[in-house]
């Protein structure tokens, strides 16, 4: 038996899970939060439903090495005994060479920061991590399971822009993101419904960062996310797909440099640019700005728009799954995207969905509807699991 700890780090928040390896499967001892912005700083841990905070003696550096060692005291002080066997590690871009998990050395860690370019909001808030486990734990092993890989499936006409040949030879293709969650969906319908998981279906992960994956057999054909993270559906804070002429614009008309340009694009647009009221669906819903009802009506139509692109590439449509913070614990915006999918036969349980039951689908819906909370630390301690 070993213990595995996995890292999934967002701009702002770490995610933190405590595992038990045995026998090839994984046992979630506790899970965690770490809010950077928060003050004073302060470990979140769940364990078996019991919420518990811990006060973090820790200033925040920019290689984050004080906060790490204490998060580790206090792990270590919880689970005493036996050493963390391995840690694992959320890195949204592996780029065309990572498509499965690999253990982090200093020559996969430099192609890593090669990639940094392609998600400037993700990638350097993961390698930071890694960077100050490897202070931290220096002998122990560390493993990257990368959001990219589960798109690899794809076929090269879904993996290209309409660009020219030698930008895409050189890795400028559509890679799309949300992988692991996407595999933990796809393991939890080959546990619990196998005939569905063989059927048509897209996944929509409506988190901060959104996307829509198409699955056929568990195999991901399609995604709403290309090139980076940016494109799709639109999120809390980026906007999804945009006319590239709006940057154009935006750069010769109002002198935008490349910075505030980037910064717009990942911080200013999306719910929180269409209300400019909040980038958080339970505020908006709660608002009653009219501009807050148009964000949410944006958002599901827009997803809706883009479920209805991937039956094209799935040549029809079975199910439709949602997940993610959004997908999960917001019922009106399930009934909404539903409601634009009624041509093609959706039919949502009211009922159900405001109960955030596992199947949504009324009877007589052509569709399956379904609700499954996405489980991302538990796909990566998998994989570590796996490779030790
Ligand atoms: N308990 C909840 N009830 C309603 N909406 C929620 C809840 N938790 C999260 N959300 C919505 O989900 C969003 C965050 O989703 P999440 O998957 O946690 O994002 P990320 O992992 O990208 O940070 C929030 O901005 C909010 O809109
Ligand atoms: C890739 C991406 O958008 O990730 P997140 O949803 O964690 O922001
Ligand atoms: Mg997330």
């Amino acid at each position: 038996m070993s213990r595995i700890l996995t890292f999934n780090a967002g701009s702002s928040t770490i995610k933190l899970g405590v595992f038990e390896a045995s026998g090839g499967d994984v046992r979630m001892l506790a899970d965690g939060v770490l809010d950077l912005r928060l003050e004073p700083l302060q470990l979140r841990l769940d364990e078996n439903g019991c919420r518990e905070m811990f006060a973090l003696q820790a200033r925040i550096t920019d290689d984050l090495g004080e906060v790490i060692e204490a998060v580790l005291d206090i792990i270590d002080a919880r689970w005493p005994g036996a050493a963390f066997a391995a840690a694992g590690h959320r890195i949204v871009h592996g780029g065309a060479e990572f498509v499965a998990p690999v253990v982090l050395d200093e020559a996969v860690i430099a192609k890593l920061d090669a990639l940094a370019p392609l998600a400037p909001l993700h990638q350097p808030a993961g390698l930071r991590l890694i960077r100050a486990m490897r202070r931290a734990r220096p002998g122990q092993p560390q493993i990257a399971c990368f959001d990219t890989a589960f798109h690899h499936t794809q076929t090269a006409l879904a993996k290209r822009m309409a660009i020219p040949r030698a930008l895409h030879d050189e890795g400028v293709r559509r890679y799309g993101f949300h992988g692991l969650s996407y595999q933990f969906i796809a393991e939890e319908l080959r546990r619990r419904e196998p005939a569905l998981l063989a059927k048509k279906l897209v996944v929509a992960h409506l988190g901060s960062g959104a996307s829509l994956c198409a699955l056929e057999h568990g195999v991901s054909r399609d995604t709403s996310m290309g090139f980076s993270a940016l494109d799709g559906i639109p999120m809390a804070t980026r906007p999804g797909e945009l006319d590239a002429g709006v940057p154009l614009y935006l750069q010769q008309q109002r002198g935008m440099s490349v910075d505030e340009l980037q910064h717009w694009l990942y911080h200013d647009c999306g719910l929180k640019g269409v209300s400019g009221i909040s980038a958080d669906t339970r505020v908006l819903l709660e608002s009653g700005a009219p501009e807050a009802a148009e964000a949410i009506d944006l958002f599901c139509f827009r997803i809706a728009r883009g479920i209805s692109a991937l039956a094209n590439t799935l040549g029809g449509l079975d199910g439709v799954v949602f997940t993610a913070g959004i997908g999960e614990n917001q019922p009106p915006i399930r009934a909404r995207v539903c409601e634009w999918l009624s041509w093609l036969g959706a039919k949502i349980d009211a009922g159900a969905n405001a109960r955030a039951e596992r199947v949504l689908d009324a009877e007589g819906s052509r569709i399956a509807i379904r609700m499954i909370a996405t489980d991302e630390e538990r796909v990566i301690a998998r994989s570590v699991a796996g490779l030790l």
